[in-house]
């Protein structure tokens, strides 16, 4: 087997601000697998989005990489200029359907020259192939084919997400990277669109990497996943790993947070406090002060990433993931720090 189709390691990102720099991911380490759907999931602000942008070279203007690697395909993306970047990689290895798509078809072309233009640089596709091509995508993301021709301005907000991710679409990339893909289609069309996406895993062996603040859309249509928590890595492995015995506290109540549909009456849980911002070095673990668990080395160092014993897929970042794991296995519930909401399930309203 070769290398990994994506391969993270150790990844931190900080953005330049006046109040000085802020550590928006740190020392985050993950794989993604060919033919995989991969789900990173974690609250907002925690740092998916700036992960997905660092993937193809799209950070802002004041973010950088200030350690770690992305490999992709065993190369080092980093060490790609941006013009190697545009020519090898984006559309046609990896594509990112942006998280707020509606800015990020250009108002001034129409969606198909926008096409055509792609089509000219990565493929040999005449403009009819390129234009029937373009039209038969628009058909599978619930578009009119007829209206490829029109200026983004012409869509609503939803449809110009449906026409970026046609775009993302295109060139057949092995990696899609859909940051909150759907949050502004509905449920049908969501639908559509993730059955769509799941023939290409198998037809073409296309991986994506979902980012997503829902842990059960993950459950449902990923193979592995990785939690973040304030910029770090919680917690990654298959969905199994995840779903049935996750380690890490915060995966721990974030799946108490959502409904389970193998267990739909089960009362939800609710995560007291909010991630901090990190200005500079990360020498603690940030969900130390929402951790029912934590203990005093937790607010001293930055949790290492270690695999769970015998699995060398499923890591976890917590000091006490032995322990963690242990007493939920027997009392479930952590008794400090996480409040229940007593009434949801059972008619008490
Ligand atoms: N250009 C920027 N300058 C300064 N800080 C930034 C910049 N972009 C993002 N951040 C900060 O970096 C952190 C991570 O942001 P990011 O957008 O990656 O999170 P996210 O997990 O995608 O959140 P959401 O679910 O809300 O999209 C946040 O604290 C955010 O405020
Ligand atoms: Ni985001």
């Amino acid at each position: 087997m070769g290398a990994p189709l994506l391969e993270v390691e150790d990844l931190t990102i900080q953005y330049k601000t006046s109040s000085g720099p802020v550590t928006a991911v740190s020392g985050v380490t993950f794989t993604v697998e060919e033919a995989e759907y991969f789900g990173l999931v974690g609250e907002s602000g925690c740092g998916k989005s700036t992960i997905a942008k660092s993937l193809i070279g799209g950070l802002d203007e004041n973010g950088s990489i200030v350690g770690g690697t992305i490999k992709y395909r065993g190369e080092e993306i980093q060490d790609f200029s941006d013009a190697q970047l545009s020519e090898r990689i984006r559309w046609k290895e990896i594509s990112l359907i942006p998280q707020s798509s509606m800015n990020n078809l250009d108002p001034l072309q129409r969606v198909s020259e926008q096409a055509v233009e792609i089509a000219r640089t990565h493929s040999d596709m005449s403009k009819a192939e390129a234009l029937e091509r373009f039209g038969e995508l628009f058909e599978t993301v619930g578009l009119q084919p007829s209206r490829i021709h029109d200026y983004p301005h012409q869509f609503s907000g939803g449809m110009q997400q449906r026409a970026v991710i046609a775009l993302a679409l295109f060139m057949e990339p092995s990696l899609i990277i859909a940051d909150e893909p759907t949050t502004a289609l509905d449920v049908i069309m969501q639908d559509q669109i993730f059955k769509y996406l799941d023939a290409m895993k198998d037809e073409f062996e296309t991986s994506m990497l979902l980012i997503t603040h829902d842990i059960s859309l993950v459950f449902e249509s990923c193979q592995s996943m990785a939690v973040m928590h304030g910029g770090q890595l919680a917690e990654t492995g298959t969905v199994v790993d995840l779903y049935d015995t996750p380690r890490h506290p915060y995966s721990i109540l974030l799946q108490e947070a959502f409904p389970d549909i193998e267990d739909p009456n089960r009362e939800l849980g609710t995560i007291d406090g909010t991630p901090p911002r990190i200005i500079g070095d990360v020498n603690v673990c940030t969900f130390v002060d929402r951790c029912p668990w934590a203990i005093e080395d937790c607010h001293t160092a930055a949790p290492p990433l270690e695999q769970v014993e015998g699995d060398s897929r499923h890591g976890v970042s917590c000091f006490r993931m032995d322990e963690v794991h242990e007493e939920y296995a027997t009392e479930k519930r952590p008794d400090i720090g996480t409040t229940v909401e007593e009434t949801k399930a059972d008619g008490d309203a």
